[in-house]
């Protein structure tokens, strides 16, 4: 199979099968004996088609007179993932984009069809600089940063339109890497010229003191520093969760949605491996990461269990000097990492969440100590699962207090004056939100 046709295959199980970008990538390229060009060229054509689908769909449509359901699904990702390369890519030249892309169709499907996509994509070439949409600020929008609608919409109801344009843009962006320094194996003057040392650009992170970011340099999973467990791959706005949990030695913790154990993990590293961190999650077969992650961590102050947190559990009733609730949520704070987040979820799908993030909250706070630091997560940008839901859980329970969360002065920090944090998407921080609640 060459480059074009593992594109195409993988757009078919993202689109057609609902199966996430990052997973479906890396189980074709392990297997492929292709070049790491080649790799690289794959990862940005998919990742490409995948975050601009909606602009590249629009597109289309103008040429595609009879709909889309007249194409056959592999025929339209042919499509699709040309578009992308000819509007997004000045590495390949728009004949060569074309040509593979009709040789790719009389391959699966026939001439007729193959002459099909040949006029589309040059319909296409002739009109590129079109105005393809005309109409209100959230089509504009839409088409603009290719999101769905919806999404424009909702966003733009949640934050304004100045910041839905600056939410969007961060959206799209590719995203840096942040690894963590795990200060139980090295310090991190050590970490950071080790790294240097090994041909890697990095810089410091913007907030959190182990952060280190890393600017140019090979693969971080085949480094020794990663595989001696001396650092960890982590988004920063991840990291600081750690960082307001105000943890001391010694102490208990549950970590209520634990897996992979990015989380968890920090929050061991800050305690120096000392205490007790009861890490739990619904889902069995995640614990092994945990597991994996603490061994080569050298952590082994984590004890990693199944549990379902929306019920509650009495024998940790009043165990925990801290409680972390990083629960299950939209993502809409990830997409630059999963793209396909814009087209796998609908609105409805982000109310049925609520509910199970109040059960959480409801069972998990009774885990706490009196005097206890409770923290509530997400990586999501939607007020019914952040806001909404601390002033639900804080009007029900009346011994909780907001405590005010401030980690340093950034453009895309926004401190409520309730205490809680949102953090706006950028190229290297997901959209995330914070609180942190103590119990009297
Ligand atoms: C946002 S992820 C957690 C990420 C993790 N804290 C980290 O930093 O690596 C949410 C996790 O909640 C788990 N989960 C979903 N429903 C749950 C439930 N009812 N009880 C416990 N865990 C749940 C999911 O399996 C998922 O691993």
């Amino acid at each position: 199979m060459n480059s074009r046709e593992i594109i195409v295959n993988v757009l078919g199980n993202v689109f057609n099968e609902k199966a996430y970008s990052n997973i479906v990538l890396n189980k074709t390229l392990n297997k492929a004996e292709i070049s790491a060009k080649d790799k690289a060229f794959i990862t940005e054509v998919v990742y490409g088609t995948v975050k601009y689908r909606y602009t590249i769909d629009v597109i289309l449509s103008h040429y595609v007179k009879k709909g889309f359901k007249s194409v056959e699904p592999y025929v339209l990702n042919v499509l699709r993932s040309s578009i992308y390369q000819i509007r997004y890519l000045s590495k390949v030249p728009d004949f060569a984009v074309v040509n593979e892309a009709v040789e790719l169709s009389k391959k699966h499907s026939s001439g007729k069809v193959a002459k099909f996509v040949n006029g589309v994509l040059r319909n296409y070439l002739r009109n590129k600089d079109e105005e393809y949409v005309k109409g209100n600020i959230e089509d504009i929008l839409a088409f603009k940063y290719s999101f769905p609608r919806w999404m424009v919409k909702f966003f733009m109801n949640d934050f304004g339109k100045e910041k839905c344009e600056i939410i969007l843009k961060g959206l799209n962006q590719v995203p840096g890497v942040t690894v963590r320094v795990n200060n139980i194996k090295k310090s991190y003057e050590q970490a950071y010229s080790e790294l240097s040392e090994l041909g890697y650009t990095i810089e410091e992170g913007e907030i959190c003191p182990e952060a280190l970011r890393i600017i140019k340099g090979k693969s971080i999973e085949n480094n020794p520093l990663f595989k001696e467990g001396c650092i960890t791959v982590q988004d920063e706005s991840a990291m600081l969760v750690g960082m307001v949990m105000d943890l001391e030695e010694n102490m208990t913790v549950i970590d209520l949605c634990s897996a992979p154990g990015g989380k968890t993990t920090h929050m061991a590293e800050i305690m120096n491996n000392t205490g007790k961190i009861l890490a739990f999650d619904i889902h069995e077969n995640k614990l092994k990461l945990i597991r994996d992650n603490s061994e080569r961590l050298g952590i082994n102050n984590i004890e990693a269990n199944t549990l379902d947190a929306s019920e509650f559990h009495e024998d940790l009733e009043g165990v925990a000097h801290r409680v972390l609730m990083d629960v299950p949520c939209s993502g809409l704070g990830i997409i630059r990492k999963k793209p396909e987040i814009k087209w796998n979820k609908n609105k409805n799908e982000l109310k049925d969440l609520v509910n199970i993030q109040r059960k959480i909250l409801k069972n998990g706070s009774r885990y706490l100590k009196k005097g206890g630091i409770l923290v509530y997560s997400t990586c999501t940008l939607n007020k019914e699962e952040n806001e909404k839901n601390i002033n639900w859980f804080l009007k029900e329970n009346p011994e909780f207090k907001l405590e005010k969360i401030y980690v340093g002065d950034l453009d895309n920090l926004i401190y409520h004056q309730e205490g809680y944090v949102t953090i706006l998407p950028n190229k290297y921080m997901d959209g995330f939100f914070i609180a942190k609640l103590k119990k009297s």
